[in-house]
């Protein structure tokens, strides 16, 4: 499977771009997208999921343009919208039904995958009380028993990971990642660990744009021998701001431990293994 998504903007109105000139290669696996708030993620998966449409550019799903052929898409696509929203007087089993009986999922087989999948999503228990009484977790986690429903092949998940807890995380990560040895999985997040944990490949996106794309190790390395950190006063601080490109900072009773990037170590600097957060914290801020 792969998807080419090529030059695409979505321009909102006269000053306001969603995405401007983006461009990205998708194939099997897991890709996380990475960006701020407003970075353009949801518009992107939008777009994607033909929800909406470009102003300007192509996607290809193995070579056919699916803004002209969007059935393409949609018979093999799975999507759960950031702001999904769930009937509160379903339980979850008759919710599942009513979207397999829309995505054309019928006979008794459906009941059975319901079932795979609620146990899949640790909801079985709940199955049988209306939606309306869970959590937003909870809700969170029909949201993604429902992008499966169909066996799709190209599954994007809106910040799927909001509202669940750790253990949860696991669970929707071992949920995936057996499937994306041939499917197309895109996910989105602004917390790093999230998608660190996910993803193959991460894009990190900022302004409608495509600022690194690689495997997590690739855009890791690029901060290779360049973060390092020091401890200094509390009153050194701003000065040393002026000078050096500074990721994080811990206060500690009267001094201030620094994580900052440089080509070379200074004296009484020591030097850390980069992070994700790092490559993250240094392109979108650079
Ligand atoms: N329907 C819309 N009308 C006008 N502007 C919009 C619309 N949808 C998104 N935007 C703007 O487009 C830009 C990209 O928004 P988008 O929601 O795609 O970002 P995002 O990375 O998903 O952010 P978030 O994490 O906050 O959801 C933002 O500046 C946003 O304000």
């Amino acid at each position: 499977m792969k998807l080419e998504i090529k030059n695409i903007s979505k321009q909102y109105s006269k000053s306001k771009f969603g995405l401007q000139n983006f461009s990205i290669n998708i194939e099997n696996g897991i890709l996380g997208l990475l960006g701020p708030n407003g970075a353009g993620k949801s518009t992107l998966m939008k777009i994607i999921a033909t929800i909406s449409n470009p102003t300007s550019g192509q996607i290809l799903l193995n070579g056919v343009d699916i803004t002209k052929n969007p059935n393409r898409i949609r018979e093999i696509l799975g999507y759960l919208p950031q702001d999904f929203g769930v009937y509160p007087n379903l339980n979850a089993f008759e919710f599942l039904e009513y979207i397999g009986a829309m995505k054309g999922i019928g006979g008794p087989n459906l009941k059975t995958r319901i079932s795979q999948l609620l146990e899949g999503v640790n909801l079985m228990e709940a199955a049988k009380k209306p939606i309306g009484t869970y959590s937003g977790g909870m809700k969170q986690r029909v949201g993604i028993a429902q992008v499966l429903l169909n066996d799709p092949k190209i599954l994007i998940f809106d910040e799927p990971t909001v509202g669940l807890d750790p253990e949860e995380r696991v669970r929707f990560r071992n949920l995936i990642s057996d499937l994306a040895n041939d499917a197309i999985i895109i996910l989105s997040s602004h917390i790093v660990s999230d998608i660190e944990t996910i993803a193959d490949k991460v894009a990190i996106m900022q302004h409608g744009k495509l600022i690194s794309l690689g495997y997590q190790q690739e855009i890791i390395d690029t901060l290779k021998n360049k973060v390092f950190e020091i401890e200094i006063d509390n009153n050194d601080l701003n000065t040393f701001k002026v000078n050096h490109l500074i990721l994080n900072t811990i206060r500690k009773k009267d001094k201030i431990l620094i994580r900052f990037i440089a080509n070379e170590k200074l004296p009484d600097t020591m030097l850390c293994n980069a992070t994700l957060e790092d490559a993250y914290l240094y392109q979108t801020k650079k």
